[in-house]
């Protein structure tokens, strides 16, 4: 990867050679990496949440370590500064609630290590944007950072060396730069990886970044599509698959920018009608937004003359979103997929068929139909495992516009795929209802859906839960396949 600059997205990335689709570009150790900010109390070795006040502290500074973790590396470094300082950790009563005494840690562990290698400083985090003016513009978040982290840090923690210019700069460097990632056990974290966080935003990706936990949390970025030399690379900073507003939203709230690809900019998001509506004037047309990057613009239908002002749409689209954030915060369970199926009924009328909305319940079924306890795959009627593989194919539609290639939701989405597909035609062929080529040819297909499905996921981390569905599915391909061999010995 080449790094170029434009005025319009700061340093970005270029592919430095032809790339094609799933090869690696690049890889990188991280600068630090450390817990979420506004997050209960968890362990600083392993960041999983610590359920009991008091419980599972740190032998020499007393902060919050579980039993397991006592020689973490991830915490040696503050403890000594918490030791020396004599910083002590004040008990929290609710353990549920937000503790602004971790905010602290992992700006502390950049700040270490900058004295520790400060080469690595000077060539990789010094040019990263911090976007210290726009985030003055955030008062309350601001004044909450400079109170709970910089003051806090030169203060009880008596690390005035670091003014509170650069504390606040880290912060920064923090929020604009930092990935999540997850610890085995699936505890969310963040990682700096200054040279990765170069790449620039785009709605349609053309790379994708994993971090790999069992490789002591190094990042791979490999492309999603064939990538031409000198063509810019992009990843994606938000949810692909949210509508234009909320990907607007996310991206100013946090990076600070209004983004202008040519998904932002096309009211039907690449004719995929991903955030319109059915015009209720006509009954045939789409409404969609006349400016997506004006939250106050009216929208219109593009098949009669009917305009609708932005907040009426909202008032429409609102009180859907809230019951659906309801529903979708359930566990996976017979009540959570009965209430998808619902919500996805009750606005089919009013949302386009791909309408974001639409597609992310049709996401959560795919995944609720053969999981949940009573719909288990085998247990399903022919009439359900089609309805599974159409709502597959929908999913996978919108994918090929928004996440072209080897992208994960492509994996996952085939995988729910391959099952009912093998299913109805092995079940057909036993009632001989179709013929070994029929069967033959359906079972080739299931195959070659799940083997595109393993090849991507063997890039996953082998820990992570994708990286495990890569070992179920090679099981499952060897029994497809072993499967076809005995139609063609019959
Ligand atoms: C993770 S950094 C990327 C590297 C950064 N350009 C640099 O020079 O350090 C994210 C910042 O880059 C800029 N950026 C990235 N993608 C952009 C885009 N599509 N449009 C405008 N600015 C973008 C924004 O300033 C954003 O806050």
């Amino acid at each position: 990867m080449k790094s170029a600059f434009s005025p319009e997205l700061g340093r970005y990335g270029i592919a430095a050679r032809n790339y094609e689709s799933g090869e690696f570009i690049s890889e990188e150790n991280f600068f630090a990496i450390g817990p979420k900010q506004n997050i209960p109390v968890v362990c600083l070795g392993c960041y999983k949440p610590l359920t009991f006040p008091g419980n599972d502290r740190c032998l020499k500074c007393k902060w919050p370590l579980c039993s397991n973790c006592a020689e973490s590396p991830h915490h040696a470094p503050e403890c000594e500064v918490f030791v020396t300082g004599k910083v002590t950790f004040q008990e929290v009563e609710n353990i549920e609630i937000e503790c602004i005494q971790l905010d602290c840690i992992m700006p502390l562990r950049v700040l270490l290590e900058k004295e520790k290698h400060p080469e690595r400083w000077d060539r990789e985090v010094e040019p990263m944007e911090y976007h210290d003016e726009a985030r003055r513009g955030f008062q309350e978040i601001w004044n909450a950072d400079l109170i709970n982290i910089a003051r806090y840090l030169r203060g009880p923690c008596k690390l005035s060396r670091f003014s509170e210019e650069l504390i606040m700069r880290v912060v920064g460097i923090l929020q604009v730069n930092a990935f999540e990632a997850k610890t085995p056990q699936g505890h969310p974290i963040r990682c700096l990886f200054p040279q990765t966080a170069i790449l620039a935003h785009n709605c349609v990706p053309n790379t994708i970044r994993t971090i790999y936990p069992s490789e002591d949390y190094r990042i791979k970025l490999r492309t999603l599509v064939d990538v031409k030399k000198d063509e810019q690379l992009f990843v994606s900073y938000t949810f692909t698959l949210d509508g234009t507003a909320e990907r607007q939203q996310h991206l100013k709230n946090g990076k600070y920018f209004t983004c202008r690809c040519e998904r932002c900019c096309d009211p039907t998001e690449l004719g995929s009608y991903f955030s319109s509506l059915i015009c209720e004037d006509c009954d045939s047309g789409y409404i969609s937004t006349i400016n997506p990057l004006d939250n106050s613009s009216d929208w219109k239908c593009n098949k009669c003359e009917c305009v609708i002002p932005s907040s009426k749409i909202n008032a429409i689209l609102d009180p859907i979103q809230d019951e659906v954030a309801v529903v979708e915060a359930m566990p996976y369970s017979d009540m959570r997929l009965q209430q998808t199926e619902r919500l996805h009924r009750k606005y089919h009328h009013i949302l386009h068929p791909l309408h974001f909305i639409q597609t992310n319940l049709r996401q959560s079924l795919t995944h609720m139909y053969g999981r949940v306890k009573g719909y288990e795959l085998v247990t399903l009627p022919d009439s359900v495992l089609e309805y599974k593989i159409d709502l597959c194919r929908l999913v996978l539609k919108v994918l090929d516009i928004f996440e072209p290639g080897l992208s994960r939701s492509r994996a996952t989405a085939l995988y729910e795929l391959y099952g009912p597909l093998a299913l109805i035609a092995h079940k057909l062929y036993l009632c001989k209802m179709i013929d070994a080529t029929i069967y033959r040819s359906r079972l080739g297909e299931a195959i070659s859906v799940l083997q595109e499905a393993v090849t991507i996921l063997e890039n996953e981390d082998s820990l992570s839960p994708e990286g495990v569905l890569a070992v179920v599915g090679k099981k499952a391909l060897e029994q497809l396949r072993e499967a076809m061999l005995a139609i063609d010995r019959n």
